[in-house]
């Protein structure tokens, strides 16, 4: 038993195409302990969201090892899968991905109708602690266009965290923010990790993972760390 809460061992995993296969990801190692705050960089095309996916458990490698909280996950049913997302796994989205006919409160009882781990009568208070971490307490009755897109995604973080995930997986969480709202989400992200959380943040843009302590690149389906020097040339 080690405290990683992510472990990857030798993954490939390629499509197939009609010219042939395909390789997306080529022998991937990684290992993420207990409350890091990590970075994927990498071009466009370069495999990030085919492994955000795996990590995810949306989809499956071809062959490689994948221990999520030191369970192996290549022997599980769908079934199995589902719960240990629900379980362990908080998702942030570039495009928030919030329900607009519903109200914030609403957005967030949403993954806590999936976890029968939590009682219903503890809706309204989990609701209300995350937006307070989140800081929109006060918005809680909004829909989410009558909120800003940096206020969108404070709430996404909520909803990732509201059923207390080992960790975050964040798809490009400022892809879609302006620079003052992405510093601003980057300094929310940095607050959690600060309280112990494990963040891994999948973007093209190297001032997110200056944010980050520790940063990885992926180019042409192969991760390899990033050096300190190259966090301040483009990818
Ligand atoms: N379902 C699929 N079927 C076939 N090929 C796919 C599929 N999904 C991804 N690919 C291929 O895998 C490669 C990596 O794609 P991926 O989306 O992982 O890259 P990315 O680094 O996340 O890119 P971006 O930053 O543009 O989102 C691409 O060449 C893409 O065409």
């Amino acid at each position: 038993m080690n405290n990683n809460v992510i472990t990857l061992s030798g993954l490939n995993k390629s499509f197939k195409h009609q010219s042939g296969d395909n390789p997306v990801l080529r022998q991937i190692n990684l290992q993420i302990k207990t409350g890091e705050m990590i970075a994927i960089l990498g071009a466009s095309g370069s495999g990030k969201s085919t492994l955000l996916s795996i990590l995810g458990l949306l989809d499956v490698a071809d062959t490689g090892n994948y221990k999520l909280c030191n369970q192996d996950v290549s022997a599980l049913s769908a079934y199995q899968l589902s719960q240990l997302r629900n379980q362990h796994i908080g998702w942030v989205f570039q495009n928030f991905n919030l329900i607009a006919d519903m109200t914030v409160a609403e957005n967030l009882a949403v993954p806590l109708r999936y976890n029968t781990a939590v009682n219903p009568a503890q809706y309204a208070e989990r609701i209300n602690n995350v937006l307070t971490l989140v800081g929109l307490a006060d918005r809680s009755s909004f829909y989410p266009d009558e909120l800003s897109g940096g206020q969108q995604q404070r709430v996404a973080i909520a909803r990732a965290l509201i059923c207390e995930p080992d960790i975050l997986l964040c798809d490009e969480p400022t892809g879609n923010l302006d620079s003052s709202n992405a510093a601003k989400i980057m300094s929310l992200l940095g607050d959690l990790h600060q309280k112990g959380k494990t963040i891994l943040i999948i973007t093209h843009d190297n001032s997110v993972a200056e944010c980050c302590e520790k940063a990885y690149k992926m180019h042409d389906g192969e991760l390899s760390p990033l050096e300190d020097e190259e966090y301040k040339r483009a990818v």
